[in-house]
């Protein structure tokens, strides 16, 4: 069974992804970090963000097996990591890697922003995670303070309004809510309402209801 898991920037598809990886005893990619780690190498490396070649070559040559999801989590990264991911090309070099880990036998979670549209449009599962851009700011700020990083809400705030129109306006792979998802706008709800919530999503889909 495939579980397709979309949204935009810190909606907390990932807590979600992970906790139904766990549940149904299916592996989980984080298809976010894939683009982190393309992000991440271009800024370490000093490859220029319109050099479209060279950020697919960086791509294509990932070693997933070694993603430090932590160190790949920061806001510079995140930001990065956008740009990268609006190329075509570099969304084609990690096309098939997706695929693959997706209809592996048995099934996969993953979550991303292009899963139940373009990677895995068959899946039978397909969650939409959503929340107001302002609650999405509350828990990334959060998260970036736990992690040590002093940035102002304001900044998170206007940080996820751009991923959000980058993400959205772009012409390769968008991310856009599947015709067939179900949506879950976890705004008001804890992140164990989001999970009780999202876990009666799935149930109903598997029960083909
Ligand atoms: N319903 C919720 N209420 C409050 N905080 C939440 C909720 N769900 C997740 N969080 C917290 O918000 C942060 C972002 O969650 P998560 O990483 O799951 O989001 P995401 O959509 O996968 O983010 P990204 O787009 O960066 O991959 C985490 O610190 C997580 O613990
Ligand atoms: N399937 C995906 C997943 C991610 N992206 C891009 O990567 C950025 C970082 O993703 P996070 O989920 O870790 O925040 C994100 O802003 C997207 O631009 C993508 O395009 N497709």
């Amino acid at each position: 069974m495939i579980i397709a898991i979309d949204g935009p920037a810190a909606s907390g598809k990932g807590t979600i992804a992970r906790r139904l990886a766990t549940h149904y005893g299916l592996p989980h990619l984080d298809t976010g970090l894939l683009y982190r780690a393309v992000g991440a190498a271009a800024l370490e490396r000093g490859v220029d963000f319109a050099d479209e070649a060279a950020l697919a070559g960086i791509a294509a040559s990932l070693d997933v097996a070694a993603l430090d999801a932590e160190a790949l989590k920061s806001g510079a990264v995140g930001e990065a990591a956008s740009r990268v991911a609006a190329l075509p090309a570099v969304r084609a070099a990690l096309l098939r890697l997706q695929q693959d880990f997706a209809r592996q036998p048995g099934g996969a979670v993953l979550d991303g922003r292009d899963i139940g549209t373009v990677i895995a449009p068959e899946a039978p599962v397909k969650l939409f995670v959503t929340a107001t851009p302002e609650a999405r700011a509350v828990r990334r700020h959060r998260e970036l303070a736990a992690r040590g990083e002093a940035v102002g809400f304001e900044e998170v705030l206007a940080d996820i309004r751009r991923r959000d129109e980058r993400d959205s306006g772009r012409a390769s792979a968008p991310l856009v809510q599947a015709a067939d998802a179900q949506v879950l706008d976890n705004t008001t709800l804890g992140v164990e309402e989001s999970w009780q919530a999202a876990l009666a999503l799935a149930e109903r889909a598997r029960a083909g209801r």
